[in-house]
């Protein structure tokens, strides 16, 4: 894969470790009327500045090895070489993954640090046959490496429905809910990349992905959405991830103004798993 740069601006605003370039075919125009680049979310309406302060104690450790007590507190999420470890790709159940974090006096090269330094890989975004833009990665990947987060504006259900409602009839929808389910009830995150995001507002939707989308902590309960590859991808390949359950519906059933109507997207991911849709929170859609 011929990594040089292809058009002439990085389109990550030099915020990230490797820029970012688009491939021109297809004529991709500049990003400075599309969104503004963020390497992290940011507080969005409904929501509390207050909740991005850092609530986790630190650890006072040198190097975090296994009795670190963000350790022994959280485990140890990754291998020695900063890849998720491959058991937490291949479950539904997923525990609590908090890092070492502003308040620890270990460095930036702590091995519990992955995915609060921004974009891990050399990717680019290309144009599409069916989906506008997408990403791809410029190196091989081995399973567990985290890619990228998926930031945006962090904002309220509310801000959420009413920003969904106002999309539904728009042909890109950018934002992303995610359901954590614990003791105490379901805890809702909703990022919208579309006026601030990362890399990531760029991903495509597939039913059979090459990256698993999991919850991260670092400083505070707001999670970091993190991508990290669920088996070995190779240089050139298009990076995908599942948007959420199957919305169930059969392609069939909808015309393209029914569609219009029910917010529904024809899933354009070429996988013989495929859904015949793009899945999408029904609650968001709700009046
Ligand atoms: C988060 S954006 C992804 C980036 C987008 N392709 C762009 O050009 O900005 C999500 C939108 O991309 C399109 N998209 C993503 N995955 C798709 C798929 N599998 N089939 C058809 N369209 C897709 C849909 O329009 C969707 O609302």
């Amino acid at each position: 894969m011929n990594v040089q740069s292809p058009c002439s601006f990085d389109w990550t605003d030099g915020l990230e470790k490797y820029p970012v370039y688009c491939r021109k075919e297809g004529g991709v125009q500049g990003k400075d009327s599309m969104f503004q680049y963020v390497k992290h979310n940011i507080p969005g309406p409904g929501i509390d500045k207050e909740k991005f302060l850092p609530v986790f104690i630190g650890c006072s450790c040198h190097e975090c090895i296994s009795d670190c007590p963000c350790v022994q507190r959280f485990g140890q999420n990754y291998t020695e070489d900063g890849k998720l470890k491959t058991s937490y790709l291949d479950t539904d159940e997923h525990k609590v993954m908090v890092e070492c974090n502003s308040n620890c006096s270990c460095s930036k090269t702590c091995v519990n640090r992955v995915v609060q330094g921004g974009v891990k890989v050399r990717v680019e975004l290309f144009w599409t046959v069916s989906k506008g833009i997408g990403v791809r990665t410029l190196e091989d990947l081995d399973p567990g490496a985290f890619v990228c987060e998926y930031a945006g504006e962090i904002i309220s259900s509310d801000e959420a429905r009413k920003r969904s409602l106002a999309q539904r009839k728009e042909d890109m929808n950018y934002i992303i809910t995610v359901n954590e389910h614990c003791k105490s009830g379901v805890i809702k995150t909703h990022v919208d990349p579309r006026n601030f995001g990362n890399v990531g507002r760029f991903l495509n939707h597939s039913c059979d992905p090459n990256l698993t989308m999991l919850p991260v902590r670092v400083d505070t309960e707001i999670p970091l959405l993190c991508l990290f590859a669920n088996r070995k991808i190779s240089s050139g390949e298009e990076l995908t991830f599942h948007y959420g359950l199957s919305s169930g519906e059969k392609r069939t059933v909808y015309s393209d103004i029914d569609r219009k109507e029910s917010g529904l997207i024809p899933c354009n991911c070429g996988s013989q798993s495929c859904q015949g849709y793009l899945p999408f929170d029904k609650t968001l859609f709700e009046d």
